[in-house]
């Protein structure tokens, strides 16, 4: 059972727990003061096998944490710490993870596909322009700000986010391969690898979104997954795939690419005629920045309430 820091038990009740992960857990709580809830992350400082990277990693994503501002990136509401664990309050996105939308076996509309693809690929595109590198992209990574179909989206978990050494690969291959780009496995100890990365995760999310299984994955008779990755071994089952549009296969096929330097860009994917679709950009642009009732009053963005002391936002 997690003991919170008494300052913490002062301005949160912590409820049930929302997610798992494997460096921690999430757990839902209520802010006393609003009843507001927030989603808090708890990161075990020792569940590393070498304290130091783990440490290392912590204080690298909380650094990231602070840095980034984008509506399709999971924001830090609060912070507190004790000598063996972090507390990061979140904003609760009660959507839940992307992963428990498409494990039921089948794909999502290709609507709703593109609509979260586009905000995946404007919150990566942002990161790489701060030269942050994600290299978890995942369905358990990316957040639904609601029950809704058409919803925000945000992307979590900037755990595995710097650039990656040798000895910290081998740690890299202790997780599930299955999102990792073949060059992680080939060129990575060497030469390490850059921001195309994301792109191939990127690609292996969205084959997941639209067709419901992985691209890759164990099967006695197959080869590896890793085999099949380095390869970029994989099959769109007519069955599965059968109504879905040939440009956003297009899109699917050029990201799995295994040589990175042919594999489409960030940059290159938000051109793509796929994406090139006016109602979807008008939709992600509402849900990214929301006409706010502050935009139409002459005022500053929020009414100070009386108790509020000021917003230390
Ligand atoms: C600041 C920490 C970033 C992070 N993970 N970082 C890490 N693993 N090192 C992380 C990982 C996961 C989450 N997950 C959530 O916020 C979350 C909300 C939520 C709601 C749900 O049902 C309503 C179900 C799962 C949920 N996960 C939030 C942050």
């Amino acid at each position: 059972q997690t003991i919170f820091p008494k300052e913490f038990q002062e301005k949160y009740l912590v409820s049930r727990g929302i997610g798992t992960g494997v460096c921690g857990e999430v757990k839902l709580a209520f802010e006393r003061a609003t009843c507001k809830k927030v989603a808090v992350k708890i990161i075990n400082k020792k569940n590393f096998p070498s304290v130091g990277t783990a440490t290392r990693n912590a204080e690298r994503e909380i650094e990231i944490l602070r840095r980034i501002d984008h509506p399709c990136l999971i924001k830090t509401e609060d912070f507190y710490q004790t000598e063996d664990t972090y507390y990061i309050v979140l904003e609760l996105m009660e959507g839940g993870e992307l992963f428990n939308r498409v494990k039921a076996g089948h794909g999502l509309d290709e609507a709703v596909a593109k609509l979260y693809f586009y905000q995946m690929l404007m919150a990566v595109e942002y990161l790489h322009r701060n030269g942050i590198i994600h290299r978890d992209l995942k369905p358990e990574n990316i957040l639904l700000a609601s029950q809704a179909k058409t919803c925000l989206i945000k992307v979590t978990d900037f755990n595995q986010s710097k650039i990656l050494e040798g000895e910290t690969l081998s740690r890299t291959l202790c997780g599930t391969p299955s999102y990792l780009a073949p060059e992680v496995f080939t060129r990575a100890a060497t030469t390490g690898y850059g921001p195309s990365v994301d792109a191939w995760s990127l690609g292996v999310l969205l084959f997941v979104c639209l067709g419901g299984y992985a691209p890759f994955y164990e099967h006695p008779s197959r080869p590896s997954v890793q085999e099949q990755i380095i390869q970029g071994e994989f099959t769109m089952v007519p069955s599965k795939w059968k109504g879905i549009s040939d440009q956003a296969k297009d899109m699917v096929r050029k990201l799995l690419v295994v040589d990175p330097s042919l594999r489409l860009s960030i940059t290159s994917a938000l051109q793509h005629p796929w994406l090139q679709d006016p109602a979807m950009l008008a939709q992600a642009n509402k849900l990214m920045y929301p006409p706010q009732d502050s935009d139409t009053e002459p005022s500053h963005n929020k009414r100070p309430r009386e108790d509020e002391e000021g917003d230390n936002g």
